[in-house]
């Protein structure tokens, strides 16, 4: 289904010229006063609602301020002449998307601010929904994920959630192992069983070895009384090993003996106990790589590689960046009782542009820590910056593999965001000697340089 587009604006001109550029890609309803705004605004659901600030008898941006009383989530762009840019940078400070100034001399420009705009309505949408669905399909934990490879992982945990193979998740560090395998006890036919986890890497042997065998009274010194371990109490469940790669060759060796015979002795004791878990591994090195070098046991290897689920690295995500940031938004503001939000664009690209090394868990840190730190308010690049300090520069190794793929009008805008970077260093920061140098208005490099959160007013 397209998005909708509400246009309002008493120019002609700009009406159409909007409607034109978008009529392909979203449904363009128009109206050329605030009256005929609000009617179909009541009867219709926007995804995007773009308002002149000047029109006959209504400020754009009083109308836009009660179209976001009844809907405070609703994502607007404010379009003003360039004596008007005052206003318009007071708007974005109430949490309006971003504003345009007219004339329009960028169509492409325009066109990606559009996108931009319309991006962020469908992470808002998202978010909603996976809510209300988790409400019902309460146990499962909270994911984000609708990129295609995200998609494709989710697809695939769904199907082999319900049978009874081991499975081995493997992903960077961050990538979300422990969700997914959380995922995959709530999907179980074992989900009102026991869900047991440990992480194999942050334990020593002696330790790790009596969570998982557990022990009986007098088995060594401070064994007051029997304990049973991680593979009798996730009996008729789920048993996760996380960092399974770093687990000792003694312990891999019990472990096989364990899953060869679904049986094992408490540490002490030489009576074997029957159990029954399902097992799910997780590493953020590839096992294969750790039987090669000689880490790991190759029988081990075959008997936990049953069903390899591989969680793709974040910056491969594409869209599920901007979910991502707008789900933990709105945990940390509840969280902590703030107000911050939304993204501006040039927060949006920075997200974006980012090559998440840390994945995931990277991305949610830098986001609890700017709520933490903003008062409140929009979140610009700016803000982004100075707590991830890899924002927003593109490795360029990456840069050179990444921008053959890129399409057009993302290489387009990967260059001008290069060249305003580089011309405002030339400039010493001084947008009038930056105007000279570039020939761009004044006014209009300011708007372009605040897009990219280069200047912040
Ligand atoms: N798809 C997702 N949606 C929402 N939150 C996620 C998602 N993936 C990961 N997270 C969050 O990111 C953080 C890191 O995820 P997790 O611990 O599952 O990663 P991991 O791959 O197990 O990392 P490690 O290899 O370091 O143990 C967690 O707080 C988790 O809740």
């Amino acid at each position: 289904m397209l998005p909708k587009i509400l246009v309002v604006d008493d120019d002609r001109y700009t009406r159409t010229l909007i409607e034109q550029l978008m009529r392909k890609s979203a449904e363009v309803h128009l109206a050329e006063s605030g009256e005929l705004a609000r009617e179909l605004f009541a009867a219709i659901d926007f995804n995007l609602v773009l308002m002149d600030q000047r029109l006959p008898q209504v400020k754009g941006l009083d109308l836009l301020r009660e179209f976001r009383l009844q809907r405070p989530k609703l994502v607007a762009i404010l379009i003003t002449g360039h004596a008007d840019v005052r206003d318009a940078v007071a708007a974005v400070r109430e949490g309006l998307f971003d504003y345009l100034t007219k004339p329009f001399e960028d169509l492409e420009a325009l066109e990606a601010v559009i996108g931009k705009a319309l991006e962020l309505d469908r992470a808002y949408r998202e978010i909603d929904s996976l809510r209300t669905r988790l409400a019902v399909e309460s146990g499962a934990p909270d994911i984000i994920g609708q990129s295609p490879p995200m998609e494709r992982l989710l697809g695939q945990v769904r199907e082999v959630a319900a049978l009874d193979t081991t499975v081995l998740l493997e992903g960077e560090s961050g990538t979300g192992k422990d969700v997914i395998a959380k995922l995959i006890h709530a999907w179980s036919l074992r989900s009102s069983k026991p869900y047991l986890e440990v992480n194999c890497g942050g334990l020593p042997e002696s330790l790790l070895e009596s969570l998982l065998f557990g022990y009986e009274k007098g088995a060594f010194t401070g064994a007051a009384q029997a304990n049973p371990g991680y593979f009798e109490k996730a009996h008729g469940g789920n048993l996760f090993l996380d960092e399974i790669a770093d687990m000792s060759p003694k312990l891999q060796s019990s472990l096989l003996r364990v899953l060869q015979d679904r049986s094992f002795c408490r540490i002490g004791s030489t009576n074997p106990r029957k159990t029954d878990f399902r097992l799910i591994c997780a590493t953020n090195r590839p096992l294969a790589g750790e039987v090669k070098a000689g880490r790991f046991r190759e029988d081990l290897y075959y008997r936990i590689n049953v069903v390899a689920l591989n969680l793709p690295p974040l910056r491969e995500r594409g869209d599920d960046i901007v979910r991502l940031a707008v789900h933990f938004l709105d945990r940390y503001n509840t969280k902590f009782g703030k107000d911050c939000g939304p993204f501006t664009p040039a927060a949006v690209r920075a997200l974006e542009a980012c090559r998440w090394p840390g994945n995931v868990r990277e991305l949610q840190h830098c986001i609890e820590r700017v709520v933490a730190l903003q008062p409140g308010g929009v979140i610009d690049a700016s803000h982004l910056s100075p707590t991830c300090d890899f924002l927003p520069e593109l490795d360029p190794q990456d840069k050179t593999t990444a921008l053959p793929t890129l399409a057009y009008q993302e290489a387009r805008t990967e260059f001008e965001r290069d060249y305003m970077r580089r011309l405002l260093e030339a400039a010493g920061g001084n947008m009038s000697e930056a105007a000279r140098c570039s020939g761009i208005p004044r006014q209009n490099l300011y708007v372009r340089m605040k897009r990219w959160g280069f200047v912040i007013d």
